[in-house]
């Protein structure tokens, strides 16, 4: 897992860091730098022509140290220093002067009226601004320069995050005044506010560069966000026992599909049995058998009696894992059956899709979910159950608070899935891509999801474990298929690479 810190505590690792290494703050500006000089180097040319734009605070004092250090090493910078008030913070004060020691520099230090220079496509400008102490949305001639900078054609790599962008909450922020990077690379850990699609625009690309902060405070310090890598998913899946049998994986039941939609009833069904689960059941209406029955012999189809609608079920207490929604339509009957269920069932129930739109058209239902149930929503889905967000950082909290209080795992999905638990801890999934926006992808899920529940998986890892599985399947899809042409039944045909890669 890779830890997700507020602005706030990175301040606090910093200090300890430098308290219990120990080291001179100015020596983790001169390792921050360092770092970022050798991303760069490798990225841009020594033709490039560089100009860097520096601030008051220690954001400045890195951009200072590196436009030190890319003239060592051959580039041509111009560096212009912003220092209206006339005050430094210690670390950027001494590189500048470390800088000004330098034979051949171009240095601009600007304390009143500026002439920006002229910024062309093949240029590369160095934002240093603003980082991590940003305190309030850039006004003045503060954001008078983001703009500038904005509306040029210069590539912008940003020192630590976008300047006027804050780690966490930008609701009140104003969007004209944040530099657009195409590149951000970041110290220490991922920053909040790269994962919420309002800000893809300003952080572009992004990438953690190492600062080596105290390992002790990092791993004791707690965070509620998390980035999820490929070793956690592989610890979750054990070598099989060589004396198992089907019933040891457990016997998932899928009630899904609608005269219409059978389709989502048929991608859920394949995904859940090329995820692993022993023995799958398919509640489908009358209609259905036969295209179910010729597209998955492995299936058993239970059918509802009603012939184009989910009408009621029985037998519930047989199953290991209930899934409930793909493609289910929302006749008044499915509404009122799902209501039933809810009354009897015991165990963690997986919600998705109409299921959910039923669940938003009758709240009163969402007392009667299971605890420790999974709810898939994409993110239209979660605002009818759970109202409207301005932004997706009012939605994610909307969905952490939701999961507490109902006692359940919101699947909150999107370009990095965000999977919230009832215990307040949200892990951010970081495969997958824009070629798994497609019809039926979010059906795929819900199969991987109750596969591995009827395999035993608790529901958190279940769907932390279920999305990741998803993203790579997907990603591998993308790479024999390409991103336009993928199909939600291709991320299927990739879960066995998928499973293969990750263990
Ligand atoms: N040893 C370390 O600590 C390490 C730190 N590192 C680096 O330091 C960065 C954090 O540095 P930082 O804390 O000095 O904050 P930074 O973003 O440079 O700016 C603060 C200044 O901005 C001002 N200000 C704020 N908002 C404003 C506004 N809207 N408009 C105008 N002014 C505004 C504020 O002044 P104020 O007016 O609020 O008094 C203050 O002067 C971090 O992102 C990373 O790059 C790494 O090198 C690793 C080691
Ligand atoms: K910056």
């Amino acid at each position: 897992m890779i830890k997700i810190f507020s602005t706030d505590k990175v301040r606090e690792l910093d200090k300890y860091t430098i308290q219990n290494e120990p080291i001179s703050s100015i020596d983790l500006v001169e390792r921050a730098a360092t770092v970022f000089t050798s991303e760069f180097c490798r990225r841009y040319s020594k033709q490039t022509r560089i100009i860097v734009f520096a601030g008051q605070g220690n954001n400045g004092a890195d951009a200072l140290a590196i436009a030190r250090m890319l003239t060592d090493a051959g580039y041509r910078v111009e560096t212009y220093l912003f220092n209206p008030t006339m005050r430094l913070s210690e670390d950027c004060e001494l590189n500048k002067q470390r800088l000004l020691h330098m034979e051949k520099i171009e240095f601009t230090e600007v304390v009143n009226d500026f002439v920006p220079p002229e910024l062309e496509e093949r240029d590369v400008v160095i934002d240093g601004l603003f980082g991590s102490g940003l305190n309030r949305p850039l006004t003045g001639g503060f954001a008078a320069m983001v703009r500038y900078i904005n509306q040029s054609d210069a590539t912008v790599v940003a020192i630590d995050i976008p300047s006027g962008l804050f780690g966490e909450d930008n609701r009140k922020n104003d969007p004209d005044s944040i530099i657009h990077a195409d590149l951000t690379l970041t110290f220490g850990f991922p920053k909040l506010a790269f994962l919420l699609p309002e800000n893809a625009e300003f952080i572009g690309e992004w990438k953690v560069l190492d600062i080596l902060l105290h390992p002790e405070i990092i791993a004791s310090t707690p965070t509620q966000f998390t980035l999820v890598t490929e070793e956690d998913i592989a610890a979750v899946f054990q070598p099989r026992n060589r004396f198992a049998h089907k019933g040891t994986f457990g016997h998932a039941l899928l009630i899904a599909g609608s005269h219409g939609k059978m389709g989502a009833a048929l991608l859920s069904a394949k995904a859940c049995l090329r995820s692993g689960a022993g023995l799958l059941t398919v509640h489908i209406p009358g209609r259905g058998e036969q295209i179910l029955q010729t597209a998955f012999p492995e299936a058993m189809v239970d059918l509802d009696q009603h012939q184009d609608h989910f009408s009621s079920v029985s037998g519930i207490k047989a199953y290991s894992s209930i899934a409930i929604g793909p493609g289910l339509g929302k006749h008044p009957d499915s509404a009122k059956a799902l209501e039933q269920l809810l009354q009897v069932v015991e165990k963690p129930l997986v919600i998705d899709a109409d299921a959910l739109n039923l669940v938003a058209a009758n709240k009163d239902l969402l007392k009667r979910i299971p605890p420790r149930s999974i709810l898939t929503p994409h993110p239209k889905e979660f605002d009818r159950i759970a109202g409207e967000s301005s932004n997706s950082y009012e939605r994610l909290k909307k969905a952490q608070a939701f999961a507490i209080d109902h006692q359940v795992c919101v699947v909150l999905k999107g370009a990095y899935t965000a999977i919230c638990t009832a215990t307040g801890n949200v892990y951010f999934n970081n495969c997958g891509n824009p070629g798994m926006a497609t019809a039926g992808s979010g059906d795929v899920l819900t199969g991987i999801i109750l596969a591995l529940l009827a395999q035993g998986l608790e529901p958190e890892t279940a769907s932390v474990a279920g999305v990741f599985l998803h993203g790579t399947a997907g990603d591998l899809a993308a790479v024999y298929r390409s991103e336009e042409s993928m199909i939600a039944s291709d991320i299927t045909d990739m879960l066995g690479k998928a499973f293969k890669q990750i263990k």
